[in-house]
């Protein structure tokens, strides 16, 4: 059995994999981070591989010790991938969009793909039907701009994620709500026109944590998977032992 982590900018999430089911998934934060790896590994006797993609800033010494027990691998750009690469600048590319492509790869095999990560950042990556990494978009996630707004100006307040009532925004927390959910949602749907306007047909992926919210909004018709890097990770790491 194999434990995938995903450390993101905002939060910890694991899972717990037997083959390609999905038997067990965790979210942790920085500070029990350690303590709840040894639960899991308690829980789940069987696991033997701990596969870890980091984009975030918890350090290999967080796992110290644990390379007793079990075999721990960091995904990293020297590992197989089933793309070829033509970012400009392949080891600055983050290691979870690297993962994310790759997932795409292998569950939608011979087309064009669009996979958009929704988290602390939202990012858009591009790998067409031959298996051609492009690249794609970095942009603030939802949680992000709410912060920004209220860390870079005088006046506007923290929000906490919530619907907007109407376009148009009719107080300063409505106008707030409008920009930055209606702003984010405009934009990945025209995002996703721009793309189609390159490429005729491609598959929509949708993930990260704010999945379920913004993918009820989307005019686009999208695969929404909050689980998809995850998965990824583990589809990875077997292409991974395969081609070693
Ligand atoms: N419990 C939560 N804590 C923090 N953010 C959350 C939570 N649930 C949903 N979110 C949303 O998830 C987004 C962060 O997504 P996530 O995939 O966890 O980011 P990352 O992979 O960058 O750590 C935020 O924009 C926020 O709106
Ligand atoms: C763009 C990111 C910050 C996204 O991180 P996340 O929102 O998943 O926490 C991460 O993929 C990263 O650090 N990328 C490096 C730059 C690049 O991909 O070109
Ligand atoms: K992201």
């Amino acid at each position: 059995m194999i434990l995938t982590i995903d450390i993101g900018n905002t939060r910890i999430k694991g899972a717990v994999f037997e083959g390609n089911t999905q038997i067990d998934a965790f979210f942790f934060t920085k500070i029990d981070f350690r303590k709840k790896i040894e639960n899991i590994l308690k829980t789940h006797q069987k696991i033997t591989h701990l596969v870890v993609a980091s984009v975030g800033n918890i350090e290999k010494e967080s796992f110290l010790g644990l390379e007793k027990e079990l075999n721990i691998h960091f995904i990293s750009h020297d590992d197989p991938f089933p793309f070829s690469n033509e970012y400009e600048t392949p080891q600055t590319l983050g290691i979870d969009r690297m993962v994310l492509a790759a997932g795409a790869t292998f569950q939608f095999p011979d087309q064009n793909r669009l996979v958009i990560d929704a988290g602390t950042c939202v990012t858009f990556d591009f790998v067409d039907d031959k298996n051609t990494y492009h690249g794609g978009a970095i942009a603030p996630g939802l949680r992000l701009r709410y912060e920004s707004l209220h860390k870079f100006t005088a006046k506007l307040p923290l929000l906490a994620l919530e619907s907007p009532k109407d376009l148009i925004g009719n107080s300063t927390s409505e106008s707030i709500h409008s920009g930055v959910v209606n702003g984010l949602v405009y934009e990945i749907d025209g995002f996703i026109d721009e793309y189609r306007a390159r490429y005729l047909n491609f598959i929509i992926i949708l993930t990260g944590g704010d999945t379920d919210f913004l993918a009820k909004r989307l005019k686009n018709t999208i695969f929404a998977n909050s689980n998809f890097l995850l998965e990824s990770l583990n589809q990875t790491f077997q292409y991974k032992i395969k081609n070693d």
